[in-house]
């Protein structure tokens, strides 16, 4: 402290001394030489008064690439405004939701971390290099910008910057970019693939859909049970390294058409902030673009299949097994196998990526191979059902604002009585914006389609006695064919 006193007097002495010199060169010396005297002072005042701090320089490129250091500073600093901030630039690009907001070059921002005070400065500056003209052949000097940011602080935090504050950047930044992340939804470029193209095979656009787990009506329970599930897993890392598996999980989503499968998937995406990759598999012609899809995509993302049970033929197994047996190897070249599909969730390969999430679909569950279906491959099955008056309360309150409502006896009876999926109860909310004539529109269509379920159920019930006849024809005949065929056996011994 009493150094750092004496020093910043003697600078301060040496400043005053300066501008005494100053007005008494200035009569005598020609202007080179004065500029001379005053630059020389002032690299030694500034080596006084500096000579207990460190100071780090963070470019911004390292080589031809970006610098990953410089543009964490960038967007860390661009929360850090001080009471030194004079200026700022601030811009917008067409598809980011806010503002963005950075340092202009020259000024300084001061943060205190952890109580030491770590000072930033953003410094642009002209160099020259040698660019070779290769229709002339021969070389000029250009001119170009190269920025830096500066950090200065007391040698003494030399290991707190170096291990502690600026990894802190680094993940503070990488925390703001995840929360303004914008997500995106990814298509296959199957004519690249056929073309033999391995890279840009992946064509992405935003993806701005507006499913939460706020706005999705399903069962309160297991709403909690999924949310709480994609949290564990995202934050178990180490945990899949240290029980050597490969850190991505399966979801199989089932249930009707119109209950809300495709839209758990925008809102695991929205909660998640992953992005998701569409794959259509009757358009994958060989396993081996399937690998190809797989090693294209990124890191915390969600490999989506949708109606899974129409891409995939469910008996081919039976058939590939046989095709091997006899030696042959017509399904691989000719369209994505089952096995295929299985190494994709879960072989070699699928562990070439971190933090994926693998999501199917379908219909029907049962006409699933339950090798897909298996821990492992689709470790959650979430089945996705019919409106339950549960679930229609969120449904009333995204549609017609309407919180704490108390549920009518009668729409309740409805609902429970009447199989109609989120996607049919939505459509009738929708029909008015007075949310009580909407709810009349919607007990008409529920009585409506009870009164329909009732004469479907009188017409099943007569084909069942139908087909139970035809079933008694048919065992009828059979013990007739049995009859015959002992007869033939018989005759046959
Ligand atoms: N559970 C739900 N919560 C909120 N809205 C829903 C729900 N289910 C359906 N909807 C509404 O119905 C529309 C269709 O739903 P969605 O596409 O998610 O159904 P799906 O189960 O994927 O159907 P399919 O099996 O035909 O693909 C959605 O855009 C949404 O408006
Ligand atoms: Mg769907």
């Amino acid at each position: 402290m009493a150094t750092t006193k004496t020093m910043l007097s003697a600078a301060a002495s040496i400043a005053a001394s300066a501008v005494i010199i100053r007005s008494m060169v200035q009569e005598f010396f020609p202007r080179k030489i004065r500029d001379q005297i005053f630059s020389s002072a002032l690299s030694f005042f500034t080596r006084v008064s500096s000579s207990s701090k460190l100071t780090i320089n963070v470019h911004e490129f390292r080589g031809n690439l970006p610098n990953e250091m410089y543009q964490a500073v960038q967007t860390y600093l661009s929360s850090k405004i001080s009471p030194y901030t004079r200026c700022l630039q601030v811009a917008k690009q067409e598809d980011s939701k806010g503002l963005e907001v950075t340092m202009e070059v020259g000024e300084t921002v001061v943060d205190l971390f952890e109580g030491t005070e770590f000072r930033w400065k953003l410094i642009c500056k002209e160099k020259q290099k040698l660019v070779f003209n290769q229709r002339r052949k021969d070389s000029m000097t250009s001119m170009f910008e190269t920025k830096f940011f500066v950090l200065s602080f007391h040698k003494k935090h030399k290991e707190k910057a170096l291990y502690v504050y600026l990894p802190h950047i680094l993940q503070h930044s990488k925390n703001i970019k995840q929360e303004e992340k914008r997500i995106r939804i990814y298509s296959g470029d199957y004519a690249k693939l056929q073309q033999g193209l391995i890279q840009g095979i992946w064509n992405g656009v935003n993806l701005d859909h507006p499913s939460t787990f706020d706005t999705l009506a399903m069962d309160p329970e297991l709403k909690r049970s999924v949310k709480e599930d994609l949290e564990r897993f995202v934050r178990r890392k180490a945990y899949y390294r240290r029980v050597g598996k490969a850190w991505k999980r399966g979801y199989l989503l089932y249930g009707p058409p119109g209950t809300g499968k495709s839209s758990l998937i925008a809102a695991i995406a929205n909660f998640l902030k992953f992005d998701i990759y569409d794959l259509e598999l009757t358009e994958i012609k060989s396993n081996s673009w399937l690998r190809q899809l797989l090693v294209g995509t990124a890191n915390r993302s969600i490999i989506v299949i949708e109606d899974i049970d129409c891409t995939i033929d469910l008996l081919e197994k039976k058939e590939e097994d046989e095709t091997k047996s006899r030696g042959r190897n017509k399904y691989h070249n000719e369209k994505v196998t089952l096995s295929g599909l299985l190494n994709f969730i879960d072989g070699l390969w699928s562990g070439c990526r971190d933090e994926r999430i693998i999501i199917f679909t379908t219909n029907y569950k049962e006409m699933l191979d339950f090798a897909l279906l298996r821990p492992g491959r689709m470790d959650m099955h979430i089945h996705m059902s019919y409106c339950s008056p549960s679930s229609f309360m969120t449904l009333l309150s995204n549609y017609h604002n309407v919180d704490n409502h108390t549920l009518k006896p009668e729409v309740e009876r409805l609902l429970r009585e009447v199989a109609a999926t989120p996607a049919e109860v939505a459509e009738e909310l929708m029909k008015s914006d007075d949310s009580d004539d909407a709810m009349r529109c919607l007990i008409k269509f529920l009585e409506g389609k009870k009164v329909e379920a009732s004469e479907e159920n009188k017409k099943d019930e007569s084909m069942v006695v139908e087909g139970s006849q035809i079933e008694e024809l048919k065992e009828g005949e059979v013990e007739a064919e049995k009859q015959e065929g002992m007869v033939v056996e018989g005759s046959e011994i």
